[in-house]
C-alpha cells in the first residue's frame, strides 16, 4: 500500500463530500438534522445501542445522498436532453434517499419519544 496514493484518494473523497455539501441544499438539511439528533442524544444520555443505531442511520442517509448526487452528476454529464432513462435514474436515486430518510424519522421517533414522554 502506497501511503501517498492513499492520502490522495482520501483527499479526493473528502473533496467529493465537500462539493456535495456546498452544492446540494438537501445534504445541508441532512447534516443540520443529524447535528440536532446528536445534540439531543447527548442531552438525553441515550444508550450505547441507541447511539449505534442513530449513527448508522445518519451515516446511511448522508452516504445515500452522496450517491444520489453522484448519479445526478453522471446523468447530467451524459445528457442535457429529456430522456426517460435519465428521469428513471434520477428518480430511483432520489427514492433511495427518501426510503433512508423515512427510516431515519422512524428511528428518531423510536429512540427519542420515550425520553420525551
Ligand atoms: N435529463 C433528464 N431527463 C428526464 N428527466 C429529468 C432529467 N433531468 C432531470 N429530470 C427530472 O427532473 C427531476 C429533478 O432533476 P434535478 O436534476 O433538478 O434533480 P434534483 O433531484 O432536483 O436535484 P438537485 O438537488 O440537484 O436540485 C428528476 O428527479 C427527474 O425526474
Amino acid at each position: 500500500m502506497n501511503w501517498k496514493d492513499e492520502k490522495k484518494r482520501f483527499a479526493c473523497a473528502w473533496a467529493g463530500v465537500m462539493a456535495a455539501v456546498k452544492e446540494e441544499v438537501h445534504m445541508r438539511i441532512h447534516i443540520a438534522l443529524a447535528v440536532v439528533a446528536i445534540i439531543a442524544a447527548a442531552i438525553f444520555h441515550i444508550s450505547r445501542m441507541e447511539w449505534l443505531i442513530l449513527l448508522l442511520t445518519i451515516g446511511s442517509v448522508i452516504a445515500l445522498e452522496l450517491i444520489n448526487t453522484a448519479i445526478e452528476r453522471v446523468v447530467d454529464l451524459v445528457t442535457a436532453d429529456f430522456h426517460p432513462l435519465a428521469k428513471a435514474a434520477k428518480d430511483i436515486a432520489a427514492g433511495a434517499v427518501l426510503v433512508a430518510a423515512i427510516v431515519a424519522v422512524i428511528v428518531g421517533i423510536t429512540i427519542f419519544l420515550p425520553y420525551l414522554v
